[in-house]
């Protein structure tokens, strides 16, 4: 997945112009997962919005496989899967059908995406409330059927837009960690939205931080072990590189 001098220019009803990105560049190799941390406003979104194809870039080159997300919408349906804040469940499905929803649009039969949706719910640790409604649920769990929903479909790459923030802090932290398990177990490549400076470094391989108009204005590796002392070092790096231009 790669940004290429990336831009993307918003025009609003009243003829404003809103610059979002500026000179973007970005590349995720197969099999990382890189967390994207920024203020509001900084371009996250629209970032996030461009990989999944649902508008162009005003110039500049977004790659997905070697594909265009927007030109080659259709081809690349099926191996992009996002994970939202709040599950985005359906509220008139239970949770195996939620689960299936995608699989259900890719024409897998009636008895094969329940198997696979009774299979991945079980591995999230909700075997027994396969057929609860998400006003039943409580919000870690309709998380879980969230993240279920997403590795049912089998993506190559997993989008996440502040995918635990809505969740208590124990509740995300302990998602988190499984979430990120099955990331790296299934070999999948991530890209990760955050506000948050902590989860940034507790999800990414590698940190891009972003500033507004929307462009790279650090990068960090995060090291295989970290110290405390490290991690207090990246945590301030982070800090200072996000609040050098504070964003509206
Ligand atoms: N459809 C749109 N029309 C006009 N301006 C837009 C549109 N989408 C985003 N913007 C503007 O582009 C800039 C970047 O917005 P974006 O939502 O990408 O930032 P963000 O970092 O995701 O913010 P947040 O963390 O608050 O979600 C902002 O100034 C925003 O107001």
């Amino acid at each position: 997945m790669t940004f290429d001098d990336v831009s993307k220019v918003f025009v609003t009803g009243d003829g404003t112009r809103v610059q979002a990105l500026d000179g973007l560049n970005l590349a995720v190799s197969r099999g990382e997962m890189v967390a994207i941390v920024g203020q509001t406003g900084c371009g996250k979104s629209t970032a996030f919005n461009l990989l999944l194809g649902l508008f162009a870039a005003s110039s500049g080159t977004v790659s997905v496989q070697g594909m265009d997300p927007h030109g080659d919408f259709e081809a690349l349906k099926g191996r992009i899967a996002v994970v939202f804040q709040d599950g985005r469940l359906l509220p008139w499905r239970n949770a195996q059908d939620n689960v299936a929803l995608g699989l259900e649009y890719q024409g897998v039969s009636k008895s094969d995406r329940a198997a696979i949706a009774r299979d991945w719910l079980a591995r999230l640790g909700l075997e027994g409330r396969e057929k609860a409604y998400p006003y039943e649920l409580s919000g870690g769990m309709r998380q879980r059927v969230g993240i279920a929903r997403c590795f049912a479909l089998n993506p190559d790459i997993i989008l996440c837009d502040e995918s635990f923030s809505a969740l208590d802090e124990l509740t995300a932290e302990r998602l988190r960690g499984e979430f990120l398990r099955l990331v790296k177990d299934e070999g999948k490549t991530g890209v990760f939205i955050t506000h948050s400076i902590e989860e940034a470094l507790t999800v990414g391989d590698r940190v891009a931080v972003f500033r507004a108009p929307g462009h790279v204005a650090a990068e960090f590796e995060r090291p295989e072990t970290l110290s405390e002392a490290d991690l207090s070092r990246m945590r301030k790096s982070v800090r200072d590189v996000m609040a050098t231009h504070p964003s509206p």
